[in-house]
């Protein structure tokens, strides 16, 4: 059985048709990329299973139940999480401090503003725990602001970690990023366990490939395609749409 399960979405903007009878299922475990042209609806597709945009049709589903229609924590309890195009990050405070607010805010107990958030003793460990599993440790008390471009986006998929997610969509990962920092990104990916199922929007085909199971194309809206990469790779029609007939493995958006 899938584990999320889009049906037939379709999502409009005043008028604009972005998304028409899109259909996906993503198994357990699976690392699922979606590549397509600037403006395909690939964005909008993940605020529509998120529950960000309402959708005009269609339904979403994680492990059978329903979470479209629903308000967005939804999809955080039946454990989603996300990453965005643009940083979402407290940049005049250290790497650990945006680690354990991102820990705490998943902490069923209220946030007390009495207690200095070093005696939470729990969010304390698990964030020194994910600073180490994913190499941040070194750069804990560095101001996120002063941190490189690819740094900030490399913490933003570590607090997307901190809710222990189930399904993890990441928006355009290594975007911006200089060619070392894309490669540690994309070890990262690899890294992460099977027990995350992994959405991933994605230009850098270098990236997509080293890490995709299966590959969705979008193409003014619709599902062009979703195969092996394999598969994709070598379709002649996709060479065309997404780069005008140019190499799929190499090229860049
Ligand atoms: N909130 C919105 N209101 C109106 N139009 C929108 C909105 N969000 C997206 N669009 C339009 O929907 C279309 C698809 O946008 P979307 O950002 O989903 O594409 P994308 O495939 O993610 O593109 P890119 O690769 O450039 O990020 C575009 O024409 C965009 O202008």
């Amino acid at each position: 059985m899938s584990l999320l399960k889009v049906e037939h979405l379709h999502k409009s903007f005043k008028g604009l048709h972005v998304l028409k009878d899109v259909s996906l299922a993503i198994g357990a475990g699976e690392r699922h990329v979606i590549i397509g042209p600037n403006g395909a609806g690939k964005t909008t597709l993940f605020n529509c299973i998120t529950g960000t945009l309402p959708i005009d049709a269609g339904t979403v589903t994680v492990n059978g139940q329903k979470i479209s229609g629903l308000p967005a924590y939804t999809a955080v309890r039946v454990g989603m999480s996300r990453t965005f195009q643009k940083n979402n990050l407290f940049g005049s405070l250290t790497v650990e401090e945006n680690v354990q607010l991102a820990v705490n805010a998943c902490k069923p107990h209220r946030f007390h503003f009495l207690k200095p958030l070093a005696r939470y003793t729990e969010t304390v460990e698990e964030t020194e725990s994910l600073l180490k599993q994913w190499d941040l440790w070194e750069r804990r008390s560095r101001v996120v602001n002063e941190l490189s471009y690819g740094e900030q986006r490399l913490l933003e998929v570590l607090l997307a970690l901190a809710s222990k997610p189930k399904i993890l969509l990441l928006d355009e990962p290594t975007s911006g990023m200089s060619p070392a920092e894309t490669v540690q990104t994309t070890k990262l990916i690899q890294r992460m366990p099977r027990s995350i199922t992994l959405l991933v929007i994605e230009h850098d085909m270098e990236v997509v490939f080293s890490i995709a199971d299966r590959i969705t194309v979008l193409h003014h809206g619709e599902v062009f395609a979703s195969d092996t990469p394999g598969n994709i790779s070598g379709d002649e029609r996709i060479k065309e749409i997404y780069f005008g007939g140019g190499t799929l493995q190499h090229a860049e958006a």
